[in-house]
């Protein structure tokens, strides 16, 4: 009698609490809510079905004319698709939301994860590493590794299918160890190289199952798992790394000081001596440049080798651009290196990785918190009035291969779906704000330029050499904290000149 009666008042509550909900929504939600626990249900699984689900967040917020919301529990996210509704977010909210907290094991209070107050400082301090007049000094390490990966990559010239992913990897981390920590091949082996690798991904999969299950959100809980265990491990493993290079820095620096000398023969001092000269300015701990170097680690070398990836796929399943590209860089390049002059004047080379960033975004989602009331477009009606959001958290989902969003809004014409690299050769036929893949706002990537400059000089050797063949529309995707190949994304290389 008495569970009858308790039964009885927990259906009352729950059809209460759903009908007040109901009567408070504001903005289109998203489908398949439950009571109390929200959407979180949704996000179980693995991370294939991450991706998929959040490809069904951006049809629906686009459906609904640009927004759409989610519930976790209590917690309240706004799936924002619209160009202008993204860019008044991405510059109004630079906060970023509480699930880039998992990593902050890893990357402390790295530029990539730190609150607003620090990262406003540092941003500031570290924006001068980043300048061309600095990253023109990396181009020679650019060819040097580019060379090496189009060697390394003979061996499998002429077979039927090739996984190159690993080899990218490779080639990218190898690229910012010399470039940001000042370490060059000959110090670290292959199998050090690999296991950091190995070990990025096991944190990789720890974050994305974190975020999926959201019983593990709260530490109280996640710090009882077994997964808790592996990160302490995985972390503890890239720390040391990191902390044994600072240490042989350091003593190179000193060496140098006392002996008036320097040692980076005319190349372009390592983004490890800018920071350990604030550090010393700023009295930051080891610990924290250590944190600071994962995250330009991290950020470096786990984007580049995916874009790589997408971009060959694409160049691959488009013979004329293939061609048009080939033809550029035997007019621009011949067979000399890349150099920061004839860098600038492989526009097509750089129209393509853009239009495959597009399609294929490593990082298609963002996520902020606003700590002020952001004006909205209205996502239901077609007129434009206005919404208030309220210390909300607010996601941007801006693309997917299937889905309509961001890089797949109509502005960007009726051959949104179409892979066409023409589309960036004049600038002044771009939609505005609708290309966010290197983010957007304030907060947007800081390594674009070292990005765009490293991306183009390896595909110059490499396309310049290689004719490639793949099939992109076959490559299944997953959602592992970045946009990663699940299935069928290899590609076949044939020498040109044979
Ligand atoms: C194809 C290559 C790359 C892509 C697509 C990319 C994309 C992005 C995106 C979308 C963000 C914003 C993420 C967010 O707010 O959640 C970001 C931030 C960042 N990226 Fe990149 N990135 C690339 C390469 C690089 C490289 C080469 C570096 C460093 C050498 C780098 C360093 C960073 C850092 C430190 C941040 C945090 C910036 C801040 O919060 O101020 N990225 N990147």
């Amino acid at each position: 009698m008495f569970i009858a009666v308790y039964l009885f008042i927990i259906i009352v509550c729950i059809v209460y609490f759903e009908k007040c909900l109901r009567r408070n929504a504001k903005f289109p939600e998203l489908s398949r809510r439950l009571p109390f626990i929200g959407h979180a249900h949704l996000f179980v699984g693995d991370s294939v079905h991450l991706w998929k689900i959040a490809q069904r967040i951006s049809r629906e917020s686009l459906q609904n004319g640009g927004l759409v919301t989610i519930s976790f529990g209590p917690k309240k996210v706004y799936a924002v698709t619209d160009p202008e509704d993204i860019n008044t977010v991405a510059n109004l909210s630079m906060e970023k939301s509480y699930i880039y907290g998992f990593s902050r094991p890893w990357l402390g209070d790295g530029l990539f994860t730190a609150d607003v107050l620090t990262w406003r400082n540092n941003r500031r301090l570290l924006n001068q590493a980043f300048k061309h007049t600095i990253l023109d000094g990396f181009v020679d390490v650019f060819n040097n590794q580019a060379r090496s990966l189009v060697d390394e990559l003979a061996a499998e010239a002429d077979l039927e299918k090739i996984y190159i992913l690993n080899k990218l990897s490779l080639h990218s981390l190898r690229l910012v160890f010399k470039t940001i920590l000042g370490v060059s091949d000959q110090e670290v082996t292959p199998e050090k190289f690999n296991s950091y690798l190995e070990t990025n991904n096991i944190l990789h999969n720890i974050f994305t199952k974190r975020f999926q299950k959201f019983w593990l959100h709260s530490d109280i809980v996640f710090n009882r798992t077994k997964l808790k265990i592996e990160q302490d491990y995985a972390v503890a493993v890239l720390h040391g790394v990191n902390a044994m290079v600072l240490k042989n820095r350091k003593e190179i620096r000193r060496l140098n000081l006392e002996n008036g000398t320097q040692d980076y023969s005319g190349e372009q001092k390592p983004f490890i001596d800018l920071l350990i000269e604030i550090a010393e300015e700023k009295g930051l701990s080891d610990m924290e440049v250590i944190h600071e170097l994962a995250t330009f680690i991290a950020a470096g070398h786990d984007t580049v080798p995916y874009t790589l990836l997408y971009t060959l796929m694409c160049v691959g399943s488009h013979p004329p651009v293939q061609q048009r590209i080939y033809e550029e860089l035997q007019q621009v390049l011949g067979s000399d290196d890349v150099t920061k002059q004839n860098l600038s004047s492989l526009v097509y080379l750089e129209a393509t990785i853009k239009e495959t960033m597009r399609l294929y975004p490593i990082a298609p989602v963002v996520s902020r918190v606003t700590d002020c009331d952001v004006k909205l477009k209205n996502p239901i009606s077609s007129t434009y009035f206005c919404y208030f959001l309220i210390n909300c958290e607010i996601l941007q989902y801006h693309q997917g291969p299937v889905s309509l969003c961001l890089h797949h809004h109509p502005v960007w014409g009726s051959d949104v779906e179409h892979f066409k690299p023409e589309r960036w050769l004049d600038p002044t036929t771009l939609p505005e704000n609708a290309f966010a893949g290197f983010s957007t706002g304030k907060r947007n990537c800081i390594g674009k330029t070292f990005a765009m400059m490293s991306m183009k000089t390896t595909l110059a050797h490499l396309l310049r050499q290689y004719r490639v063949t793949a099939d992109i529309t076959r490559m299944e995707a997953k959602l592992d904290i970045i946009l990663k190949p699940a299935f069928n994304h290899w590609i076949s290389l044939e020498w040109r000149d044979k």
